[in-house]
């Protein structure tokens, strides 16, 4: 703020308390809202209360409004002066530092607590990458889940410079020779806990269509070529995707077919003299598709389903869908006319697509349920922080039993959830990729069913304890909302955690999955 701001009594401020001379104290400082109150959103009447004209209306201003009210431009200018003798306690979020309020952090990353799995080289990757999250990420996601627009490509870049859209990836070769985060961390030194913290840093500006956009499509679109792509196809898309200059989708569901995927119908033809291949068909709900420049497809061909990697040319024609959450993410329905393909794109056997697309299953299981264990906490903190300050029948929200009964089990099931997932990544980390397909598919598909069904719970108690705000759009509830239609700004909890129960597997079939992978695993001389 450039002005210079006065020092002023509470005596001093009590005076100006008509409505043509009308200041208030909030936090300890001084605002004249003389001319503001015409133009207020609340109205006029709220100024004219005799508790509020000339007096500290900081308890009903935090009831009302969001903190992030008062650091608008227009609304800053109204600060004249502040009390003497009097300090600010409440301030505003510095980036990159870690929330007091309690679970709002997982507990192995809390300052006073331990943890048998991260180490001072994950708390500081945590530090360093919450501060570039919240410079550089959240304005882009909150300014493109505004106008619908996809993210920002410079925003992508920067993720690339800082190696991010290659640790998304996992640890692994891929990293090689890549600075992460301005050299915090050596590539080798890269495991699953630091992946665990990148994945959970990144959902926590909650824009959940946003973050899908931000190059998820490779998260699940690259694997089947970093793992199953000829060499020099493979090196050249790797590159060029982690580089941030190009964009993956992975394009498996159609209408006619979803978990099933042997049912898929879009077919991958042979040209007479074997060099190409000719694929026809659709494909729907694909992350990224509006604006990806690859594909890696599910096609039905003569030895059986074979995945294959199509570049954006004639013939690949993407148009954007209207889901439940921003058009930010590019969820696209395409449609392939005998577009041609080199053979030499083919990802892994003729006929063993399914062993393709499966072996990455877990992996986007799992980053899924990072970001749904974190979308959880975050919801905890928001309920925690409004049940502190706001007041019903003249007490704190948090007197009241029904309330704290609510955030005992909501706080439980983000506990539980969290040390699941760490339980498992600990698996993960010491497990190759064939040991992770075979021992962790059963508990990662419970573990998924586990949180989705968790995050539904928790979105319908947050709407609860927010009552109306829950359900609106703005104000102190904008993070809690469930709003039914599908125009964008489309970000909040209540209404897109539905989509992690559909993305990645649906949330009963993979219970289902679970249970028959354990039935399968039931040794034969186990009886009662
Ligand atoms: C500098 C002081 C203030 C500013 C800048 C301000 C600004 C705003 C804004 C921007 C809104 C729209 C909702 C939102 O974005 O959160 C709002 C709503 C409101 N304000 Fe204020 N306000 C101030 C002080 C007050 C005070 C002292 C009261 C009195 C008790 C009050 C009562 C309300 C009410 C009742 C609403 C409607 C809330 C709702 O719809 O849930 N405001 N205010």
């Amino acid at each position: 703020m450039s002005k210079e701001l006065k020092t002023f009594t509470r005596e001093e401020v009590a005076k100006h308390n008509k409505p043509d001379d009308l200041w208030i104290i909030v936090d300890a400082k001084v605002y004249d809202v003389t001319k503001f109150k015409d133009l207020h959103p609340g109205g006029i009447s709220v100024f004219h209360e005799d508790d509020i004209a000339g007096q500290d209306a900081t308890e009903a201003f935090y009831g009302l409004h969001r903190h992030e009210v008062l650091l608008r431009p227009q609304y800053q200018r109204l600060q004249i002066g502040v009390l003497q003798g009097e300090k600010s306690v409440i301030y505003s979020h510095i980036a990159g530092e870690l929330s007091k309020v309690p679970y709002a952090e997982p507990l192995g990353l809390t300052k006073e607590y331990h943890s048998p799995y991260y180490t001072e080289s994950h708390r500081n990757f945590q530090r360093v990458l919450r501060k570039f999250v919240d410079e550089v990420v959240t304005p882009d996601a909150l300014a493109r889940e505004e106008d619908g627009k996809r993210p920002s490509v410079s925003v992508i870049k920067q993720m690339a410079e800082q190696g991010i859209l290659a640790m998304n990836m996992g640890p692994g070769k891929h990293l090689k020779g890549r600075t992460l985060l301005g050299g915090i961390i050596k590539p080798e030194e890269f495991d699953r806990f630091h992946e665990l913290i990148l994945m959970q840093e990144g959902t926590r500006p909650a824009m959940r269509g946003y973050r899908d956009g931000q190059n998820s499509g490779a998260t699940i679109g690259l694997p089947p070529v970093i793992h199953f792509g000829r060499p020099e196809l493979r090196d050249r898309i790797v590159q060029e995707v982690l580089n941030g200059e190009k964009f993956i989708s992975l394009a498996i569901s159609e209408a006619f077919a979803g978990s099933d995927v042997a049912g898929l119908r879009t077919t991958a033809k042979k040209t007479p003299d074997g060099r190409h291949w000719i694929i026809n068909g659709t494909k729907k709900w694909i992350t990224n598709g509006t604006f990806s420049d690859y594909f890696t497809v599910g096609c039905k061909t003569d030895k059986g389903l074979t995945v294959i990697l199509v570049e954006r040319q004639d013939g690949v024609e993407t148009k954007a869908i209207k889901t439940s959450y921003s058009s930010t993410a590019g969820t696209a329905y395409i449609t392939f006319e005998n577009v041609k393909v080199p053979v030499e794109n083919t990802l892994g056997p003729e006929g063993g697509g399914v062993f393709v697309i499966l072996s990455n299953f877990n992996h986007e299981r799992w980053a899924m349920c990072c970001g749904g264990a974190r979308n959880m906490r975050l919801i905890v903190e928001e309920c925690l922080k409004w049940v502190n300050q706001r007041k019903a029948f003249g007490k704190p929200l948090h007197s009241q039993p029904v309330i704290r009964a609510k955030l005992a089990d909501m706080i439980a099931k983000c506990e539980a959830t969290q040390h699941w997932l760490e339980s498992v990544t600990f698996q993960m980390q010491h497990m190759d990729y064939k040991q992770q397909a075979q021992l962790l598919a059963g508990p990662m598909a419970l573990l998924k069913m586990f949180i989705t069904r968790c995050q539904q719970d928790i979105a319908r108690d947050a709407v609860q304890i927010f009552g109306g705000r829950g359900i609106t759009r703005t104000g102190m509830g904008r993070l809690i909302e469930h709003r039914l239609t599908s125009r964008p700004p489309a970000t909040q909890f209540h209404r897109t955690v539905t989509f992690d129960a559909i993305l990645g597997g649906a949330e009963d079939v993979l219970g289902d999955l679970g249970v028959r992978q354990a039935i399968k695993a039931m040794p034969k001389n186990a009886k009662l």
